[in-house]
């Protein structure tokens, strides 16, 4: 089953610290912190469950594309279910729960029952009334659905709990639909840095340009950067959510977004932006930046033994949001600047 691999940073223009850290020298604010915060008493505005990379499919356990990280495909349904337990015991109950992508995995298409797997999933997190959910979309959906069925599932998240009307725009973060415009545009990128035969074969040194990573159009950067302006009007604090991570420090180069730098650029150009989560990295990671900005990638719930946990939920404040992370996910408080 397992192949080898074929092995074969850059920095926004406005930071003018040292070049970045590996993202296993990123600290950890842990949990004796934060029992501190909760003994003082201080009720959050609200909360919010976060949860990535749940990649279902009801098949045995098998392994990452280089062997090194078991995959619990059939467990991560259990998982899920534990983590939907909690947020619907918490007090008062988690105002929404962010999906972070790769609901269910690509394995569920070659044997026809990607639609079964994501009603299951879906059954599990729309448990009995639970948050209401935003879903992102990830790699493995487009292995899955077309644009067109994702954007009449259950995963189009437009109009999910207030989420403005063209919020999530005409554009998304992947498009390998053969026949866009855009889909051509991805593919050229790719193959000026990619010149192996087989697309999701990193090449040498730039290992994030590879097919089953992708980049954001500029399209997608104006609009992030005209809300994100609204947002600074408004002094409003913003936290955006993704399936890529875009920082190195907070990710494995290889789980890299295209174009990490440009996200980069646009978000330290605004007062406004607090925290990026993201998933897609199964390993996870954290980087807090120069801007004050924390970066959050989740821990992925498919490649987390079915003894633990692989979840949070976030507790907003006026001044800070604080994680409490369950098993794998680590708790920590994000401090705005
Ligand atoms: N080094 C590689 N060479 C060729 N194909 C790969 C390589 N790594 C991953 N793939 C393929 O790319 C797709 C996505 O990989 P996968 O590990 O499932 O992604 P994810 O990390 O999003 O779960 C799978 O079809 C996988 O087999």
């Amino acid at each position: 089953m397992c192949k080898n691999i074929n092995t074969s940073l850059k920095t926004s223009t406005c930071d003018c610290r040292p070049r970045w850290r590996t993202k296993r020298a990123a600290p950890a604010h842990r949990t004796s912190s934060i029992s501190g915060m909760e003994e003082e008493g201080a009720r959050p505005l609200f909360s919010f469950g976060v949860i990535a990379d749940i990649q279902y499919a009801d098949i045995d356990d098998g392994y990452n594309f280089v062997c090194t990280r078991r995959r619990y495909y059939r467990h991560s349904l259990k998982l899920l279910r534990r983590a939907s337990d909690s947020w619907k015991s918490e007090s008062p109950r988690p105002s929404f729960v962010l999906q972070l992508g790769d609901i269910i995995d690509g394995f569920n298409k070659k044997h026809d029952a990607s639609r079964k797997a994501l009603d299951a999933v879906l059954r599990e997190l729309n448990n009995d009334g639970a948050a209401a959910v935003h879903h992102v979309w990830g790699n493995h959906e487009f292995y899955n659905f077309s644009r067109e069925e994702l954007s009449a599932s259950a995963l189009n998240s437009k109009g999910v709990c207030g989420a403005e009307e063209g919020a999530a725009g005409d554009s998304y973060w992947y498009d390998f639909s053969p026949r866009s415009e855009r889909y051509g545009q991805a593919l050229r990128l790719l193959l000026e840095h990619n010149d192996n035969e087989e697309l999701n074969n990193p090449p040498g040194l730039e290992q994030r340009f590879v097919k089953f990573n992708g980049g954001f159009s500029q399209d997608q950067l104006q609009w992030l950067d005209r809300l994100l302006t609204i947002s600074d009007e408004k002094h409003e604090k913003v936290t955006i959510v993704s399936h890529l991570p875009v920082h190195p420090s907070s990710s494995d180069p290889i789980c890299l977004a295209w174009n990490y730098d440009e996200v980069l650029s646009v978000l330290h150009s605004h007062k406004c932006v607090v925290c990026f989560m993201a998933g897609h990295d199964h390993d996870g990671g954290y980087h807090k930046d120069f801007y004050g900005i924390h970066y959050l990638t989740f821990e992925g719930v498919i490649e987390t033994p079915p003894e633990q946990d692989a979840f949070g939920t976030v507790y907003v404040y006026e001044d800070k949001m604080i994680l409490k992370g369950h098993g794998r996910v680590a708790s920590r408080i994000l401090q705005y600047l």
